[in-house]
């Protein structure tokens, strides 16, 4: 899994007990995630479809610095499955973890359409095919 994104838990993110605001983290974490499916599927006429269980493992505080994880776990039709882990960029603790996150391509009517990717791609292999 690769931790691209870091953030600093700010007093704004935080719920009545002083902790991370479970609401916050899951905006990024859809954020997060639509990046990843937008880049690896190369459109960003891709929507959320499903998320599955999410385990709140530990809870984070001001001033922690967390990170966001993502991975491409199975390549379907029009949809991409992804895994996601949130955890603490210092102790590595794990705060959260997703285990699919479903994006579907779709077309200019809304409708599911065919990505034709099969696996991940990097941004080298990308630059790559451009030449
Ligand atoms: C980034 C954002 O914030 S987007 C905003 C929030 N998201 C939305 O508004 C999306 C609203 N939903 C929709 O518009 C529609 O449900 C669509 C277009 C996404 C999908 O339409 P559907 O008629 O359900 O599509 P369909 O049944 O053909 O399935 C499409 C793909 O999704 C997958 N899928 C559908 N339902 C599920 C589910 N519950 N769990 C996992 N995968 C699912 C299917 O397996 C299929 O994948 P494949 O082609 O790779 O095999």
């Amino acid at each position: 899994m690769n931790f691209y994104t870091r953030k600093w838990v700010k007093p704004e993110d935080l719920n009545a007990h002083g902790t991370l605001f479970g609401g916050s983290l899951l905006r990024w974490i859809d954020e997060e995630a639509a990046i990843y499916a937008i880049i690896q599927l190369g459109t960003n006429s891709c929507v959320t479809k499903y998320m599955s269980e999410i385990n709140f493992i530990n809870s984070a505080r001001q001033g922690d610095i967390i990170e966001l994880g993502i991975k491409a776990t199975h390549f379907g039709h029009t949809s991409i499955t992804l895994a996601c882990e949130v955890r603490n960029k210092i102790s590595h603790k794990s705060i959260l973890t997703v285990d699919k996150i479903v994006f579907v391509s779709i077309d200019e009517y809304g409708k599911p359409k065919a990505h034709g990717k099969t696996a991940i791609t990097y941004t080298d292999e990308r630059l790559r095919e451009e030449d």
